[in-house]
C-alpha cells in the first residue's frame, strides 16, 4: 500500500483519525472563506473593469500592482507565509482580473463573469 493510502484506511488509529478530521474541518472552513473572499474581490475588480472601459483606461496598472506586491510580501513575511508564494498567488489572480478587464473593454464579457 502506498503511504498516501494510509489515510483512507479504516484501520487508522481512532485518535489519529479524529485529529485528521478536526484539521480537515478547519481546512474546509478556510477554503470556503477563501472562495467567498475571492468572489467579493472579483465583484470589485469587475466594477473597476467597467469603470476603466467606460473611461478608456488600460486594463492593467503596473504601478498599482508593484505597490500591492510589496505590501503583500511584507504582510506574508509578518505572517510566516512564503513571500514568493504570496507574489505568485497575486500574479495568478491579477492575470485573471486583467483578462476580465480586456473582455469587458472589447464587449465580450461572458454572462457568468466574476
Ligand atoms: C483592479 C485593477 O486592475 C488590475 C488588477 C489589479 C488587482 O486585481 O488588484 C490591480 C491592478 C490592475 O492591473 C485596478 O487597477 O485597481
Amino acid at each position: 500500500m502506498a503511504a498516501g493510502d494510509q489515510a483512507h484506511n479504516d484501520n487508522v488509529d481512532p485518535e489519529v483519525r479524529e485529529q485528521l478530521l478536526g484539521a480537515r474541518r478547519s481546512i474546509d472552513n478556510i477554503d470556503a472563506a477563501l472562495i467567498h473572499l475571492l468572489a467579493e474581490r472579483f465583484k470589485y475588480t469587475q466594477q473597476v473593469g467597467h469603470l476603466k472601459a467606460t473611461k478608456g483606461l488600460p486594463a492593467s496598472d503596473p504601478n498599482r500592482e508593484r505597490d500591492q506586491i510589496a505590501r503583500l510580501k511584507s504582510l506574508a513575511e509578518e505572517s510566516h507565509l512564503d513571500p514568493a508564494f504570496a507574489e505568485k498567488w497575486f500574479n495568478f489572480v491579477v492575470a485573471e482580473v486583467i483578462h476580465h478587464h480586456e473582455q469587458i473593454a472589447s464587449g465580450s464579457e461572458p454572462d457568468s463573469a466574476n
